[in-house]
């Protein structure tokens, strides 16, 4: 599930002269001076936006809280920034995630929700792939009765290139357990989501 990386991953010296190749392929001179500290910047930049090939996401939600046994609803988890990589054009895929899982015995701390979101963000992907990754994880380390992920998000490869059109967002989901299977529990997720922001108590 998780994608491995590279099995040989080039040097650091070797993406810096990548950088300084794609300069030059642009037009560009990378000895001018405003040039010169581009590549490692680049290269630190990818170091931060590709984290997640370093973490395996099922580890983030071993720790879990069985105590709560008398909590039968949804939890949801709404309006999680996402920042990840376009894998056909690699630019930023920019929106936000929506996670929700019904528990069976075990709930997880919310912010592990949110590492998990981040950790397959971190990575060169697709939208549907992304969307499916998260809900997959959740769903066989929680076990739990369902696991809902919504991703709403806009692809820089067609707001500032190719078909140019700024404002449109692609939105993916996926549901799994009585998500899936039970119309009057994924009426109740929409409805949730459809509720007014709480940024009152989210500062
Ligand atoms: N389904 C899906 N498509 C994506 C995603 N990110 C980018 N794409 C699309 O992937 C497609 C790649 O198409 P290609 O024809 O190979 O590439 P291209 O010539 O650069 O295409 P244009 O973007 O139309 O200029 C484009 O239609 C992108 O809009 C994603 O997350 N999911």
């Amino acid at each position: 599930m998780t994608n491995p990386p590279t099995p040989v991953r080039p040097s650091r010296e070797e993406a810096e002269e990548a950088v300084r190749v794609l300069l030059r392929w642009a037009g560009e001179d990378p000895a001018r001076e405003g040039l010169l500290d581009t590549p490692s910047r680049v290269a630190r930049s990818y170091e931060e936006f590709f984290e997640g090939y370093a973490v395996n996401p099922e580890e983030l939600l071993q720790r879990t809280f069985s105590e709560v046994d008398d909590y039968d609803e949804i939890v949801l988890l709404r309006d999680i920034r996402l920042e990840s990589h376009c894998e056909h054009h690699m630019v930023p895929i920019i929106g936000r995630a929506h996670v929700a899982y019904l528990p069976r015995k075990r709930v997880v701390g919310i912010s592990k929700l949110a590492r998990v979101v981040e950790a397959y963000s971190r990575r060169f992907q697709i939208q549907e792939r992304l969307t499916s990754q998260i809900a997959n994880t959740i769903d066989s380390v929680l076990e739990p009765y369902g696991t809902a992920v919504i991703i709403e998000a806009g692809h820089q490869c067609m707001t500032t290139r190719g078909v140019h059109r700024p404002g449109v967002s692609m939105v993916t989901s996926r549901m799994l357990g009585v998500f899936r299977d039970n119309s009057d529990t994924r009426r109740e997720l929409l409805s949730m989501l459809n509720r007014p922001g709480m940024s009152e108590f989210s500062a």
